[in-house]
């Protein structure tokens, strides 16, 4: 695969986002015109891998539960607002033992989605954790959203709706409830995130802010509400 830098436009020169480079892929296979990395945290078990094979490929891994070892990556290309996005998203391991590894990765990464699992509450609790692993090592400006998985295991669920919300509302970040399973919220979990990163990198000083809260929103409810579609 050959890629080729551009230079930044004017539109972005004139904005000063020149820390985020518009890369145009030559690959006939992956096009894009901006990439950003995306890193999924949590702790073990809570659905990290599945979540991203249910985006990436729109498949559950069910059956034995294999935990990450280390870090892995896959790409895919969404289209934004007429912009091909590509998304690199880095699976890490929820094990402790493997926390050195990740935190070498928390720098570079723009968007930061961050897993429990609504049937075990340690994994709701350590949410705090790694938010303070967060502030410790990633950039001060990376986007953060909190996903409550496992929602299709209403009989096992501990923790509540409201919890999530309250917490997600404590930090000032999006949240939502998803499935790997089902596949209910995740391809708008990675959405909202894209939309998010792509609006910092091309909005003009006058174009109105986009809310990624009101984005999620009006897409959970099916709507085409304030133009955000
Ligand atoms: N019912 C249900 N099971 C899920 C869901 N997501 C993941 N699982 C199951 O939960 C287990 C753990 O999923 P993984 O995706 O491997 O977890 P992980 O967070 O990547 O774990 P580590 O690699 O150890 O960090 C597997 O047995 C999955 O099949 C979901 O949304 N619903």
């Amino acid at each position: 695969m050959s890629t080729r830098r551009t230079s930044l436009t004017d539109k972005q020169a004139k904005n000063g986002t020149s820390k985020y480079v518009l890369e145009r892929c030559a690959s006939i296979n992956e096009y894009y015109d901006i990439a950003f990395k995306v890193m999924l945290l949590g702790d073990s078990a809570v659905g990290k891998t599945c979540i991203l094979v249910r985006f990436k490929d729109g498949a559950f891994l069910g059956g034995n539960f294999i935990a990450t070892v280390g870090i892995d990556f896959r790409n895919k290309v969404v289209d934004v607002d007429n912009l091909k996005v590509k998304l690199q998203i880095w699976d890490t391991a929820g094990q402790e033992r493997f926390r050195s590894v990740t935190h070498a990765y928390y720098r570079d990464a723009q968007a930061l989605l961050l897993l429990y699992d609504i049937t075990s509450k340690p994994s709701f609790d350590n949410i705090r954790a790694w938010l303070t692993e967060i502030h410790d090592y990633a950039q001060k400006d990376v986007v953060i959203m909190l996903l409550g998985n496992k929602s299709d295991m209403t009989a096992e669920r501990v923790v509540k709706r409201e919890e999530g919300e309250r917490l997600a509302k404590e930090y000032g970040v999006p949240f939502m409830e998803t499935s790997a399973k089902t596949g209910v919220n995740v391809e708008l979990a990675f959405l909202a995130i894209a939309k998010e990163l792509k609006h910092r990198v091309t909005q003009q000083p006058n174009d109105p802010k986009f809310k990624i809260h009101d984005y999620i929103e009006c897409k959970k409810h099916k709507s085409s509400c304030c133009g955000l579609v």
